[in-house]
């Protein structure tokens, strides 16, 4: 099964859009390719079964539970049939050796096709027969004979009695399309047996093809070659097999090359050259390193580069450079300013590698099926929701293809990237693309795997990823349309406290639920809230954020603060007042007019940095400047200079409001409220002058409780 971004990439633009004429479905006509499902053309990403058979990543669903079937999960498919891993071992696959098996096998006239896993051991206990071009029978249990030829068929001849594989066992006949995600398609012969010499993961990730009793596989032999073959097995040689097979085969071949077009040139590499050649990445997608072990057979005596075809999607991140993540990774956003390295190698990264295991073109490797790729993967980013609809929202969000989206205006540039408006070309729906235009996965990887993780009102929705045509990534969230809070503090006319002090209050929310997941900002400021057109406030840009997992200390306070909510019926809440993490070394990140004291003194710091960042937004939203020295009054420290501020405050201000700002500037993190209170006091704020009423003092006791 190849999965594959580079597929998709020929495929989304070289293909016109016409409807289905193929004679049979899955197969190409004229270079087109056809789902087997649903009859139409694949412009995108596909699945493929061997070589021939073709399938939407969304039409590739389980039959009977619904459930997409991605790259490396194994299934099952007869006829019409998919069934996903679970699905097959509950309905037992047909099997061709039992009595009951035979029974269940006998309603289906054709080959049952499914992926499992094995044990090496299991593989390697194995006898096979491997055929070439040609149909040659170029390997038999364990005698491989010299071929200039590429693999083209590998059929288990026979299956030791002292071997089994527990629940599932192959059998004699049983031929084997995919290994570790490689098709057994046009590989070299070296390349071939390297690949079983490479097998180094105790389970081994195998597509089978078995025939049905009664039914003859679909053999795989060009035309040309038909006269001379002499030695293709007896199956393969029936007539009524071969009709429409040359045609077939033909765009299949061109197809093929289209879609591994660095293959093709490079296996025309003569065999017989002496050279040891190593791969080097391609664009699009990873490469094996491939070198003969001329011990392993003598007939064979040279090295060939080959570029296997595009791997099925097991992939990793290679490891992180340390110093790469602690240089590289970390930046002063809106300054541009390059912190040097401190020791702030956070597990993120390492969480980041394992969430965005399968998205490619960031830093990645070929890795074993053992670990498979978890979180925002292709088989979770592409479920079908039903069968009239082609994509469904989860956690994991969506994988978008070229085809899915229409680009729209510029909306920003960013330190990291540039932001796009896009449309959903299905559902209409808009979004923002932002596009990274620097060299640093490591905040975007970041800023992925945060925002994945997160899912709040007051916290900018993830949506998903797309994979450009020219390669990268980039990250698909809503689409805030009333602009950022900082263009609108500079240029809305009227701006009423109502409105002021529920922007406070949903920012206030937003960061108290991202802290509450122990992650720290680190760049909050008025550029990186964003407004829907009804002014809700929403928390963006978490590329310089970071968690503090696991230095959670125990709250340090609690109490009981009544709160007046829901049309001022008082209930009394207990409430623990946020939980403060230990002060650690880490990045001087940020902005420099809302960046806190102590970080910018180098000092140890923790999420209160946030709290004092916040307080500068309640500045802007109090006084509508500049929160720059030179417009808003900052002492020696660079801390707000309230005896001067005050004075430049219009006379309406809440008190409350001033209080707040005023609380959570303080030079001191200790003595900063935590957002849970914050949000609180501004619920209630907002509560009394939405109902006119005179503002309560809770804010104030539960202060006064705290210091
Ligand atoms: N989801 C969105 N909806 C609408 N506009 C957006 C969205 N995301 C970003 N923008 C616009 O694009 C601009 C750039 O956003 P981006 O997050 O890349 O950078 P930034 O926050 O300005 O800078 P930096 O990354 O350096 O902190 C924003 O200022 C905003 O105007």
């Amino acid at each position: 099964m190849v999965y594959s971004v580079l597929n998709c990439l020929y495929r989304c633009y070289q293909i016109p859009l016409t409807r289905n004429h193929s004679p049979e479905p899955g197969i190409e006509t004229n270079s087109i390719m056809f789902c087997e499902k649903c009859k139409n053309q694949i412009q995108g990403l596909f699945m493929n079964i061997g070589k021939d058979r073709f399938f939407h990543p969304e039409c590739f669903s389980c039959t009977n539970c619904g459930q997409m079937i991605g790259d490396s999960q194994q299934y099952s498919k007869y006829l019409e049939t998919l069934l996903c891993g679970k699905c097959s071992q509950r309905k037992s696959p047909p099997h061709s050796n039992t009595k009951n098996d035979i029974n269940t096998t006998r309603k289906f006239s054709n080959s049952h096709v499914f992926r499992t896993y094995v044990p090496r051991a299991y593989i390697n206990g194995l006898e096979f027969d491997l055929f070439d071009t040609a149909k040659r029978k170029i390997y038999q249990s364990g005698q491989l004979e010299y071929s200039d030829g590429l693999t083209t068929e590998l059929f288990v001849r026979r299956v030791p009695d002292n071997i089994n594989c527990g629940v599932f066992q192959l059998e004699s006949d049983d031929r084997i399309l995919e290994i570790e995600g490689v098709l057994i398609l046009n590989q070299s012969i070296q390349d071939f047996q390297e690949l079983f010499q490479n097998l180094n993961t105790t389970m081994v990730s195998i597509v089978i093809e078995r025939k049905i009793p009664g039914q003859a596989m679909t053999p795989n032999i060009p035309l040309e070659n038909i006269s001379h073959n002499n030695q293709c097995r007896p199956q393969e040689c029936k007539e009524d097999n071969l009709v429409n097979q040359p045609q077939t085969q033909r765009h299949i071949e061109a197809t093929r090359k289209k879609a591994f077009p660095v293959k093709d040139k490079q296996t025309e590499i003569p065999n017989n050259t002496n050279q040891h050649s190593t791969l080097t990445k391609a664009s699009g997608y990873p490469t094996h390193t491939l070198q003969m072990d001329n011990q392993s057979d003598s007939r064979v005596t040279s090295t060939q580069t080959v570029q296997m075809p595009a791997p099925s999607m097991k992939f990793s991140f290679s490891a992180p450079d340390p110093s790469d993540s602690n240089g590289s990774e970390e930046y002063c956003s809106s300054q541009g300013e390059f912190t040097p390295p401190i020791d702030d190698m956070d597990d993120l990264t390492t969480r980041s590698e394992t969430a965005l295991a399968s998205i490619p073109n960031l830093e990645w490797k070929l890795e074993s099926s053992s670990s498979l790729a978890t979180g925002l993967s292709r088989l979770n980013a592409l479920r079908t929701e039903d069968s009239n609809s082609i994509r469904r929202s989860s956690n994991d969000g969506f994988l978008f293809r070229p085809s899915d989206l229409i680009l729209g205006r510029s909306l920003g540039n960013g330190f990291f990237g540039q932001v796009y408006l896009v449309t959903d070309s299905i559902t209409g729906k808009k979004y923002a693309m932002k596009q990274l235009t620097r060299e640093d996965s490591c905040s975007f990887k970041k800023e992925l795997t945060i925002l994945k993780s997160l899912s709040h009102p007051n916290i900018l929705r993830f949506i998903g990823v797309f994979l450009p045509e020219k390669g990268g990534i980039s990250l698909i969230t809503e689409f805030l349309d009333g602009g950022t809070l900082n263009s609108v503090i500079c240029k809305k006319e009227t701006f009423p406290w109502l409105d002021r002090i529920r922007i406070a209050r949903d920012i206030a929310a937003g960061m108290d639920y991202l802290h509450e997941h122990i992650i720290v900002h680190r760049d909050l400021n008025s550029h990186n809230v964003l407004l829907r057109k009804d002014l809700t406030a929403v928390v963006a840009d978490f590329g310089l954020a970071r968690t503090v997992e696991g230095e959670a200390l125990k709250p340090v306070n609690s109490l009981r603060f009544k709160s007046k909510r829901n049309n001022c019926k008082t209930t009394t809440k207990p409430i623990t007042m946020g939980v403060k993490t230990i002060k650690r070394k880490m990045t001087i990140v940020g902005s420099m007019a809302w960046m806190a004291p102590e970080m910018m003194k180098e000092k140890l710091y923790n999420e209160m940095v946030d709290v004092y960042s916040f307080g500068i937004i309640l500045c802007e939203l109090l006084s509508r400047l500049n929160p720059d020295p030179d417009f808003m009054p900052r002492n020696r420290e660079y801390i707000v200079d309230w005896p001067n501020f005050l004075p430049k405050l219009p006379p309406n201000c809440p008190s409350l409001l001033i209080g707040l700002a005023q609380h959570t500037t303080q030079d001191d993190s200790d003595y900063r409220p935590p957002f849970e209170v914050c949000h609180i006091a501004l619920q209630d704020l907002y509560n009394q002058m939405d109902l006119n009423q005179s503002i309560n003092t809770d804010y104030h006791d539960c202060l006064s409780l705290l210091y």
